[in-house]
């Protein structure tokens, strides 16, 4: 990419797309492109079609899907899997269509099997059953890889895949209970201390294992890899570091000043027992992260107060 380029940032009004879109924009790149969903609905064929021969961009970041937690992915299953698939399918084949030189595509840990082992390899794909709970939303994201290798087996298209771990940060969802876990416990322990509420309940057992990236550090990565990655397959993004839901509870209750009790609600799913990514494809490659998970709570709360 050079300063020049005309890169598009599809969903940059979401956590991930406004991330990557600040980074590019303290690196100097101007001519990026952007549409909301009420502009352009990437799930209408035509309508994608009609943007790309009209725009033309050099560069890609498709950073735009049907995204939320466990409960929403397991409670919109039709949603998570068309959604998903339409939107990948437009963007990629309009990108080939119009001549994009370079595509990202964004998946997600959850491509790996429910139970493969830890941490998580990239060449653990399609290794075993996926985990229940987003089964729609990873059979979307492993189609979107596949789709990215095969147009450049066929066609030479330079579309690469990255897998982020679960993230975090400035514009998250915090949606009671569509969000991910970290926006969820930010939100209820800060609303059960104002409310001075004597104790919060968080979801499942607190045993699974989760790793967490700011979302900053996401944007970070995507942009090294752009510049420096073109390979087939898929790459992680991740700290290599993970911790437990009641740990992380525990240090969202210290970080909001919280001092009440902790539940757990069984009744809800807990997911997969553990997703680690192994990033060390990614530190080969020359990057890694630099927000530690109690400093970026710090940052995602301060955004949360703002809003
Ligand atoms: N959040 C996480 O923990 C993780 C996210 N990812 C991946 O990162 C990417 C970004 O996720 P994140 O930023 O968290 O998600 P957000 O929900 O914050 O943002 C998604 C964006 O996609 C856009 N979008 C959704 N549907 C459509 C549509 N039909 N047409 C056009 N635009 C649409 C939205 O645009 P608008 O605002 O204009 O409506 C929105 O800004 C996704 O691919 C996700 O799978 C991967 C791993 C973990
Ligand atoms: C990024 C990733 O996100 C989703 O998978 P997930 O990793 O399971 O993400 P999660 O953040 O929703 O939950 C993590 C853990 O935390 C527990 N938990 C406790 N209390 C709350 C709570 O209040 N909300 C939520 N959401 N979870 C809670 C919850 O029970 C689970 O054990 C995928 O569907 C898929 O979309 C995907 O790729």
């Amino acid at each position: 990419m050079d300063k020049n380029s005309k890169i598009y940032i599809a969903g940059h009004r979401g956590m991930v797309g406004s991330a990557i879109y600040r980074k590019l924009q303290s690196e100097g790149f101007e001519n990026l492109i952007t549409r909301t969903s009420a502009e352009l609905d990437l799930r209408n064929q035509q309508a994608v079609a009609d943007f790309f021969a009209q725009e033309k961009p050099d560069y890609v970041f498709l950073a735009a899907a049907k995204v939320g937690g466990i409960v929403a992915n397991n409670t919109y299953r039709a949603d998570f899997i068309y959604e998903n698939l339409a939107i990948q399918n437009n963007v990629i084949h309009s990108s080939y269509v119009n001549g994009v030189t370079k595509l990202m595509f964004l998946g997600s840990s959850c491509i790996y099997p429910k139970m493969a082992p830890q941490p998580l390899k990239e060449d653990y794909l399609l290794t075993g059953p996926l985990e229940e709970t987003n089964e729609p939303y990873a059979i979307a994201k492993i189609a979107g890889i596949k789709m990215c290798d095969a147009y450049r087996a066929q066609y030479g298209c330079n579309y690469i895949s990255v897998m982020p771990t679960n993230l975090y940060g400035y514009n998250d969802n915090y949606h009671p209970q569509n969000s991910h876990v970290l926006p969820a416990l930010i939100r209820r322990f800060h609303e059960a201390k104002e409310q001075r509420v004597p104790s919060v309940t968080i979801w499942g057992t607190g045993t699974p294992k989760r790793e967490f990236l700011f979302a900053d550090d996401l944007a970070s990565a995507c942009y090294y890899l752009m510049q420096n990655y073109d390979e087939p397959g898929l790459v992680n993004i991740g700290t290599g570091e993970d911790i437990s839901i009641k740990d992380l509870a525990l240090l969202v209750k210290k970080i909001i000043g919280y001092e009440g009790s902790i539940e757990f609600d069984t009744a809800k799913p807990d997911g997969t027992p553990r997703k680690l990514m192994d990033v060390s494809k990614l530190h080969s490659k020359g990057w890694k992260h630099t927000v530690e998970l109690e400093q970026g709570i710090k940052l995602a709360y301060q955004d949360f107060l703002r809003k």
